[in-house]
């Protein structure tokens, strides 16, 4: 039932793009020659608008400039026209795009640096400087009147209009594949948390500036589509009004899921014919997307979520009904459903250490939060990083994994130093970390997430095995559905997945319950064995700390205080001392 469930779901985008070419052919022959038209339109909106919700809706980023894409991909399809470039239309529509993404990753480049209102006031700048130089340039051929040459087998309106309905399948085909791969969890993953996503290995730049090409290069294509409608094409089509009010059709519609931008490209359209029905001047369109617009932005959600929480609210009270009756049949302990075996060899006494923390120093002004820190990880221990607050653990952290790259002092992993890696970087090579607060991009689900944090796909019945050995929801589930301390139980999983050398757990309990807490102690403390992983562990909990470490390093004011056997340093007057008052050192 799950595999055929599976299966379905994976062929499930090609047996709509069938139906869809299916409708789109009975549309081209059904409709009158007035609606053939209003229907090409309103492909190149939705293939405009799938691009934006790739940019905007996945990747977070504000891009007001989807038009003047579009006006490339216009721009170039009517040059290589008009000078009879080889190849024929589809290859122009193929340049455009290109030229559309290369424009994207340009324009890019900025989104490295800026967020937010400076990231939009540089995109509208651009479409405003294009759309100027544009009006002065001309389309090619514009001027002399020399039309765009449709494609041979598709030149009268109802052909064209197949070919566009072709072109946007092609192109939602593409993005539900880039959605469901690495580089789609990567888009989600920066939307949520850069930190986190460097922290897995993902380069935050390549993120960015794919999520920008792809939408670029869907306006470029978008754009010379519409080259082959008009065939003489004008500035006034690409103007940055029109590429803001698209920006705003795409955030209220939540165009990064495929149906909502299909929805939204036939807004684009049907709303200024509604009004012109009407007798209202059709600028007014440009009002009602934005009052929707703002509608959608100040209830923090959009159309699309709205509808699939419907469902999913139905989807959840019935698993949880059929949950409940399974539970009663479940008598083994989650901890023996786990069939990855032990790592075969114990690790010598004189093991070279797998982590070397040498003199690490960080300064913030007169602040010493880190002064003179050496640690060393054996292979396969699980060490406690324990300290009262403002000891300086989380710096410790976030210096080791790349995170503070003005630290000083030495890291070595495996006996290689990794001091002047970015954090990303670090990862792949084998030292992951996870993180106090919640960075889990809750739009995935645990299944893309794992593949996204491992780089890798690993076997399904593995995968549930991993899981339900650390008390985490099968594959399928959305991480929007579940609550935060489930979602950094996840986080660990994946982490740990990944076959880190080195493993560093900022708090990775926070937001359980204490019976969790204990379960989640006994998960752990069978890691290293059987995935070949040292663990380095952030914890106020000493119950758990006494549970799980071999080895404790305690800091106070940045500085090491003891360092060694967890029992030797847990009785060492200046610990406790430095815990006075603290109820649980004593229990
Ligand atoms: N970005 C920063 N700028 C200035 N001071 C900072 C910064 N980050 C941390 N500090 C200071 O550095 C010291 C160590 O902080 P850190 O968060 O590492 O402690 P911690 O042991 O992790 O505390 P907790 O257990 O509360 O998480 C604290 O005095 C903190 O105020």
């Amino acid at each position: 039932m799950l595999l055929a469930n599976r299966r379905l779901r994976a062929t499930l985008p090609i047996i709509i793009a069938v139906v869809g070419l299916g409708i789109g052919w009975a549309l081209s022959v059904g409709l009158s020659g007035y609606y053939v038209f209003l229907g090409i339109s309103a492909i190149t909106a939705i293939i405009a608008v799938l691009g934006l919700g790739v940019v905007t809706g996945s990747a977070g980023i504000i891009a007001l400039s989807q038009l003047t894409f579009a006006a490339i991909g216009a721009w170039v399809v009517s040059w290589m026209s008009y000078n009879e470039v080889p190849g024929g239309f589809a290859v122009w529509l193929l340049a455009g795009g290109i030229a559309g993404g290369l424009a994207g990753i340009l324009i890019g480049l900025p989104a490295l640096r800026l967020r937010g209102v400076n990231l939009a006031v540089v995109t509208l700048g651009f479409a405003a400087a294009f759309d100027v130089m544009l009006v002065q340039v001309q389309f090619p051929g514009s001027v002399d009147g020399v039309a765009v040459e449709r494609p041979a087998l598709f030149s009268s309106d109802r052909e064209y209009f197949f070919f566009a309905i072709i072109v946007l399948v092609i192109c939602a085909l593409v993005v539900s594949w880039l959605q469901r791969s690495r580089i789609g969890s990567s888009w989600k993953a920066v939307a949520f948390s850069e930190r986190g996503t460097a922290a897995v290995g993902q380069s935050v730049s390549m993120a960015k500036l794919s999520a920008f090409a792809v939408s670029a290069a869907l306006g470029g294509v978008s754009g010379g589509l519409l080259a082959g409608q008009v065939q003489l094409p004008f500035a006034s089509s690409f103007s940055p009004i029109q590429s803001l009010a698209l920006y705003i059709l795409a955030v209220m519609s939540g165009a990064y899921l495929i149906d909502m931008a299909i929805f939204g490209g036939i807004l684009w359209v049907l709303v200024p014919e509604l009004l012109k029905k009407w007798g209202v001047p059709q600028d007014w369109g440009f009002v009602v997307f934005g009052l929707l617009g703002i509608q959608a932005l100040t209830s923090g959600s959009n159309l699309g979520e709205g509808i699939r929480g419907i469902f999913r609210a139905r989807t959840k009270k019935r698993k949880e009904a059929e949950s409940a009756l399974i539970a009663g049949d479940v008598g083994t302990s989650v901890l023996d459903v786990f069939a990855v075996p032990e790592a075969a060899e114990p690790v010598p006494a004189d093991a070279p250490p797998v982590l070397e923390v040498a003199s690490l120093g960080v300064q913030f002004g007169a602040l010493k939060a880190l002064d003179d820190v050496s640690l060393r990880v054996r292979p396969r221990s699980i060490m406690g990083l324990i300290g009262p607050n403002g000891a300086g653990k989380s710096t410790f952290v976030d210096a080791v994994s790349g995170f503070l790259p003005q630290h000083t002092g030495k890291v070595l992993l495996e006996g290689e130093d990794i001091t002047h890696m970015n954090p990303a970087a670090r990862a792949r090579h084998g030292l992951r970390r996870t993180f106090q607060q919640d960075r889990v991009p809750p739009q995935l689900t645990v299944e893309s997430y794992v593949h996204f944090v491992t780089r890798t796909r690993i076997d399904y019945d593995e995968l549930s095995d991993a899981l339900t050995f650390l008390g985490c929801p099968s594959p399928e589930e959305r991480l929007s559905n579940v609550d935060v301390g489930t979602r950094r139980l996840i986080e660990v999983a994946a982490a740990v997945l990944a076959g880190p050398k080195v493993l560093i757990l900022d708090e990775p309990a926070a937001g359980l319950s204490h019976e969790e807490h204990l379960l989640f102690g006994q998960r752990l403390s069978r890691i290293p064995s059987r995935f070949d992983t040292a663990i380095v562990i952030i914890e106020h909990d000493l119950d758990l700390v006494r549970t799980v470490c071999t080895e404790i390093t305690v800091l106070d004011f940045g500085r090491v205080l003891a360092q060694g056997p967890q029992q030797e340093v847990l009785e060492n007057p200046a610990v406790i001392a430095a815990y006075m008052g603290d109820a649980e050192m004593s229990s």
